[in-house]
């Protein structure tokens, strides 16, 4: 017989900082999940709507005023004795200075830092995305290596990742690699099939991308340092990237896109509802530009994801 858990709804604050830094806060060792770092939070209250939810926390745990937030993602998860739906929002802007109102241990830590740290379970995913770039371009088919590196170069790397959809067999790969690197741009690799993902061991692969077939085909997770994404058109190919352990996904068509003019367009709303929960960090693929993040982010996911709207020289890129 299972017994269900008590369930809760909770809103949770990634502080950033002018400097880039992420505020957090050691939860109480007497509390679930106590003595592991977390996002400064708690229980929404019946009726209560998440951004007041949010500041009221903040004002009660860090004594910081009037934080404004906006979603960033959403997950749910099952713990032994609890489930708990988090929704975890951006905090930019705020009054007075974050400190442990509750005798709690406050610190700011870099981006970078985030991943070595304790964190309840529930968290793997959040700390991946807050990892992301919010936007990745994916190079149009049939470049010359001359246009491929041209456009490199003029990526913002802080913002926008790379998916090189056609060249991960090339034997220019490691040159173009090599610029990544210099440029600092973060690059997803397509996986051909899940056994050649597990025999890679290129050096500077931010990520492995599995079309939606060589995910249909995969056993378990590839065998592979860095993080893995696939391509995912339904609710059940999420649910089996989830199932995996994969990191992200993306998922598309969410409008009418050039290079898939016959297939219906998911929409916004139907992608949200996909998505939401699941603990993956996801980028709408398909129609989209640049300018609909803050829509992807109303609807669960973390960045949007294209080629036209995406490649610097085909069309304006996000400043
Ligand atoms: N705030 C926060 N809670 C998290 C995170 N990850 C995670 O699994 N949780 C869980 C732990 C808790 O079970 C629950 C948050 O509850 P809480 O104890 O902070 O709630 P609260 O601030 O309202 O505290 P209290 O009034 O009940 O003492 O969500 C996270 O990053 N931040
Ligand atoms: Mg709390």
């Amino acid at each position: 017989m299972t017994v269900a858990t008590p369930a809760i709804t909770v809103v949770a604050a990634i502080i950033r900082g002018n400097d880039g830094r992420i505020c957090l806060s050691r939860r109480p060792d007497h509390k679930h999940q106590g003595g592991r770092w977390e996002f400064p939070g708690g229980k929404v209250e019946p009726g209560e709507p998440l951004s007041a939810a949010l500041a009221r926390e903040l004002e009660e745990e860090l004594g910081m005023q009037a934080a404004i937030s906006s979603p960033f993602m959403t997950i749910a998860h099952q713990y032994q004795d609890l489930h708990v739906t988090l929704h975890f929002r951006d905090v930019t802007a705020w009054q007075g200075e974050p400190s442990g109102c509750e005798g709690q241990q406050v610190n700011w830590f870099e981006i970078p830092e985030l991943p070595a740290l304790e964190f309840p379970a529930a968290n793997r995913p959040v700390v991946t995305a807050i990892t992301l770039p919010d936007y990745l371009a994916i190079a149009p088919d049939n470049l010359d290596l001359e246009a491929l590196k041209a456009g490199i170069g003029r990526l913002d790397a802080a913002r926008i990742g790379l998916y090189l959809r056609q060249w991960s067999e090339h034997a220019a790969l490691p040159e173009i690699l090599a610029l990544c690197r210099e440029k600092g741009v973060k690059v997803w690799l397509r996986a051909s099939s899940a056994a050649w993902a597990e025999q890679l061991s290129l050096q500077g692969v931010f990520a492995l991308h599995m079309p939606g077939s060589v995910l249909m085909d995969c056993q378990g997770r590839p065998d592979f340092a860095g993080l893995v994404s696939a391509a995912c058109h339904s609710r059940e190919a999420l649910e089996k990237a989830a199932d995996l352990g994969l990191d992200m996904a993306l998922v598309s068509p969410v409008e009418v896109t050039a290079s898939h003019p016959d297939r219906p367009p998911l929409g916004w709303q139907q992608a949200g509802e996909w998505i939401t929960g699941l603990p993956l960090a996801c980028y709408g693929l398909g129609g989209v530009s640049p300018a609909d993040l803050e829509t992807a982010r109303q609807y669960g996911a973390i960045g949007v994801a294209g080629i036209r709207a995406f490649w610097p020289g085909s069309a304006p890129v996000p400043v």
